[in-house]
């Protein structure tokens, strides 16, 4: 008999991108994105950081202070990595998964590689003129719906021990 403690789609996809999030730099919020396509395979993964040959160590990862200093200016979000990274840039009927509600930049990025649904576990920035932007036009667009992960699993554990040393 199959196991029945897989993971749905929806849980995979969440956790490849919350793995990828692990790659981020960022010390305050790491996030990840994953894009798949509708047969269910993976055509694009990113994570927040700074652009290539902008070094992680001489870019500044501050949030406050003057605005050229801060890490805003320059960081690229995970959706836009993860559409950036993506094997097509027609990404017609892809689903996005995000750790973090994507902000109105990335969501322009979203509508506009032809995403059509948004699925995401924090909503941390709600109240922020960025992501109030994004639902918008997100609300209004006819071609792309977005969701909060429902899911009853709280964490995932991954070990790198072989089975055998158990
Ligand atoms: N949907 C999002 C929202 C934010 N990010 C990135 C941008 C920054 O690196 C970080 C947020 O920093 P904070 O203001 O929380 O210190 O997360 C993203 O990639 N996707
Ligand atoms: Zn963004």
């Amino acid at each position: 008999m199959k196991r029945d403690n897989y993971l749905s789609w929806d849980e995979y996809f969440m956790a490849v991108a919350l793995l990828s999030a692990q790659r981020s730099k960022d010390p305050n919020t790491q996030v990840g994105a994953c894009v798949a396509n509708e047969q269910n395979k993976i055509v694009g993964v990113g994570y927040n950081g700074f652009p290539w040959g902008c070094s992680d160590d001489e870019f500044p990862w501050e949030r406050q202070g003057e605005f050229l200093q801060t890490k805003y200016p320059y960081v690229c979000h995970a959706e836009l990595n993860a559409v950036l990274n993506s094997i097509s840039t027609d990404l017609k009927n892809c689903r996005i998964y995000v750790g973090l509600f994507p902000c109105n930049e990335c969501t322009k990025v979203i509508i506009q590689a032809g995403i059509k649904e948004i699925i995401y576990l924090s909503d941390k920035y709600r109240d922020t003129d960025q992501v109030r932007a994004a639902k918008i036009m997100l609300d209004k667009s006819p071609y792309i719906t977005y969701r909060k992960l429902e899911t009853n699993l709280k964490q995932l554990q991954i070990s790198f021990i072989p089975p055998e040393l158990f």
